[in-house]
């Protein structure tokens, strides 16, 4: 960046995201906001203007994740160095409709969560403690609204509860669940079964299958009155609490209100094996990555290969955007992923211009950001080992502030392909009477080689923004 941004430009850039956030914009920012699916909004959906009542959140995450196999439990597992809750929790406090989330966790892990909450500066949530069961989890969840001497938790008027283990669900289905709640009473989310349900023995035969086009599997979200609900656990059984693992089913049963049930997408799987959290950093993966905006700096050549990176990087919405103070700033709400391209031998002030940018708006906090800086050589000269080690030091200094920042030698020096100067070749090529022939198979040459180190630069560019790899961080590639 040339000029740093003024502070009026980064608090409107701030303004701008937050409404983003909070927007159907098409592109939003963290995943869990944008899914393939979501996209195709139904006509009847929702307005979010219809929420005129309070609406609270009660996140189960106390449980030990045997399944899992870890020692951690899965709720804290990290993915992008932020435990799995983390996810969960912004995916309901980004909305402002939702008024607390209490999050409940074994007593051991007070301190760890409220370590998290401090760390990722989440601003809605009660930490409350935990039960032997997932049960008496969320009841010791609805009780934290029941004590009328504790204003910071007010009774809400509908109450949704969600496996904190769950971390993608979308504002569309919060919205219909909500709203659903509110009218019936009880509303939860459904998928198609997988595979068929059957009944065994107890000698392990098949008793009977279940006709599958019958049958759903209940997910989360799932949404109550909070009346109902609360009423609904202070009657239930002690077998209820202990062995139960369906809401929907203790208020049918102890206040008879049936659910409204509404399918969700796929991703609002639990996750459970350790299978599941490479899925769950695959999605984040995917959805930070459909976007970058790449900054050219004003050099002619710098500008032509950052057209042609564009199209090269054609799997993604890129934006070529010249390197200056109001573009740059415009830009950091609308992706996480910048590639800048210079013929210069030196990055590091921009760098350090955009990573405080990205502060001044919180924008690395619960993501990282990218930043591929690309080195047009003009010059066949490889990087001294001082340059290597200051763009090191740079990478390691702002990858404390969740950047990462890798770097690609793209050269485009106007010398002979290393093949044909070699001293013998040059020798020969010097006797040669045609030199217009020479000319031209040279030029060849050249620009094969320049279309190859284009089409790397592509793949290499895509592979570091999709896998957002820590430990590369600092490496200057070449191409
Ligand atoms: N005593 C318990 C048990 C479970 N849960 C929470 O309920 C959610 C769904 O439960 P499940 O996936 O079964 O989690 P675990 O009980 O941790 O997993 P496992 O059954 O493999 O031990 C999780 O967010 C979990 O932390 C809870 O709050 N309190
Ligand atoms: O999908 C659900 C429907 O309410 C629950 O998350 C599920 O039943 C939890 O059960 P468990 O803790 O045994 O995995």
């Amino acid at each position: 960046m040339n000029t740093a941004a003024t502070n009026a430009e980064l608090i409107e850039t701030k303004e701008k995201m937050q409404q983003e956030r909070c927007s159907s914009s098409d592109r939003p920012l963290d995943p869990g906001c944008l899914l393939p699916q979501d996209a195709e909004r139904s006509a009847d959906q929702p307005g979010r203007a219809v929420v005129d009542f309070p609406v609270a959140a009660v996140l189960p995450a106390g449980g030990s994740g045997e399944r899992m196999g870890l020692t951690t439990p899965k709720q804290f597992c990290s993915i992008f160095n932020r435990p799995l809750i983390s996810y969960t929790i912004q995916a309901f406090e980004r909305l402002p409709w939702i008024v607390m989330v209490v999050v409940v966790v074994a007593k051991d892990n007070h301190d760890l969560m409220l370590n998290i909450v401090r760390k990722f500066n989440h601003t809605k949530v009660k930490v409350v403690h935990g039960g032997t069961t997932r049960h008496r989890s969320i009841y010791n969840g609805l009780q934290a609204f029941s004590d009328s001497t504790d204003s910071s938790t007010p009774k809400p008027k509908v109450v949704i509860i969600h496996d904190a283990v769950r971390p993608f669900v979308e504002e569309d289905l919060l919205l219909k669940i909500t709203l659903a709640a509110k009218e019936q009473g009880a509303s939860g989310a459904i998928r198609p079964l997988v595979s068929t349900v059957i009944a065994t023995t107890s000698e392990s035969y098949l008793d009977h299958s279940l006709e599958r086009a019958k049958y759903r599997a209940s997910e989360m979200p799932q949404g109550f009155l909070y009346d109902i609900i609360f009423q609904a656990y202070q009657r239930c059984s002690e077998f209820d609490l202990e062995f139960g693992t369906e809401c929907l089913h203790l208020a049918l049963q102890y206040c008879g209100t049936n659910a409204r049930l509404i399918e969700g997408p796929p991703t609002l799987w639990k996750v459970t094996y350790k299978r599941d959290l490479a899925a769950a950093e695959a999605i984040i993966k995917e959805t930070l990555s459909v976007s970058a905006c790449i900054i050219a700096e004003a050099e002619e050549e710098a500008v032509e290969l950052a057209k042609t990176l564009q199209k090269n990087l054609n799997m993604m919405e890129t934006d070529v955007i010249p390197c200056g103070k109001e573009s740059n700033v415009q830009y950091l709400s609308k992706t996480r992923n910048f590639i800048h391209i210079s013929a210069s031998a030196s990055s590091s002030l921009w760098v350090l211009e955009m990573v405080k940018c990205f502060e001044d708006i919180d924008h690395a906090r619960l993501y990282p950001v990218v930043i591929v800086w690309v080195q047009l050589s003009m010059t066949k000269q490889s990087a001294d080992s001082q340059e290597t080690d200051e763009f090191m030091a740079l990478a390691s200094e702002v990858k404390q502030r969740n950047v990462l920042l890798y770097g690609i030698k793209i050269d485009h020096s106007k010398e002979w392909h290393p093949v044909w100067s070699s001293a013998a070749v040059a020798h020969l090529l010097q006797a040669w009477t045609c030199c217009a022939f020479r000319d031209a198979l040279l030029h060849t040459s050249e620009l094969e080689q320049w279309q190859r180190s284009l089409e790397r630069l592509g793949q290499i560019t895509l592979v570091l923004i999709r896998d957002r790899n820590m430990a590369l961080t600092g490496q200057m590639l070449h191409v």
